[in-house]
């Protein structure tokens, strides 16, 4: 009988799951050096999460680890050193089944170069990507937060900002990237993808003015 505290089955299927996902975001571009972490939720307390400091472009289903959702391991490995980023969303909503982040150069730019402490996108079409959102006729803010090595302290901060009502399907971290979750991969990948590319265009229609 097994004592883990959560289905080998879809322990499996989240590892492949993930895998998979780290190469199609390494081949956009948007998970270079290492970078980035995801994961998917398994239960109520547990998650399947990229361990540390992985290429993503060669992710294995043997990369991929559980976490608790006060973030400790659960069994050998060392989790995403952002691992809190990913728990902070678990235990805030039930309802989030995945978690991605990336470090695209869209991202990196429109957070180091402009100081603001939000991003707007409104007026596109491909917001309807994003969860709940049915017209274009609309603006989503994207909080920035500044960036640190305290990932305690970063989720809390990002917390606070939520129960401020701020960041409905994504958060910045200015010079690092971009976190986004929803109930399920294939929405939560849908979902970075559509952010990832009108960040782009964000960026270039900055540089024409
Ligand atoms: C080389 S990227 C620096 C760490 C980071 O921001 C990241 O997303 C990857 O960290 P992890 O511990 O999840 O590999
Ligand atoms: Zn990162």
């Amino acid at each position: 009988m097994s004592q883990r505290p959560y289905s080998i089955a879809a322990f499996r299927e989240a590892a492949r799951t993930l895998a998979a996902t780290g190469h199609r975001l390494y081949q956009q571009g948007w998970s270079p050096a290492t970078s980035s972490n995801y994961s998917i939720r398994l239960n109520a307390g547990h998650a399947a999460i990229t361990c540390s400091g992985k290429d993503k472009g060669l992710l294995e289903e043997t990369d991929i680890m559980v976490v608790d959702l006060q973030g400790q391991p659960v069994g050998d490995g060392k989790p995403s050193a952002e691992t809190l980023l990913h728990t902070q969303l678990y235990r805030r909503y039930d309802e989030v089944g995945a978690v991605l982040h990336t470090h695209s150069h869209a991202t990196t730019v429109l957070t180091m170069h402009w100081p603001a402490d939000h991003l707007t996108l409104e007026g596109y079409e491909l917001l309807k990507a994003l969860e709940g959102i049915t017209t274009h006729d609309t603006r989503v803010t994207l909080p920035v937060f500044d960036n640190t090595q305290d990932i305690a302290e970063l989720s809390a901060r990002v917390d606070q900002a939520m129960d401020q009502g701020l960041a409905h399907h994504a958060y910045l971290i200015r010079g690092h990237g971009l976190y986004t979750w929803a109930a399920d991969m294939a929405t939560c990948y849908r979902q970075l993808e559509a952010l990832e590319t009108l960040l782009a265009i964000e960026l270039d229609r900055r540089r024409l003015g």
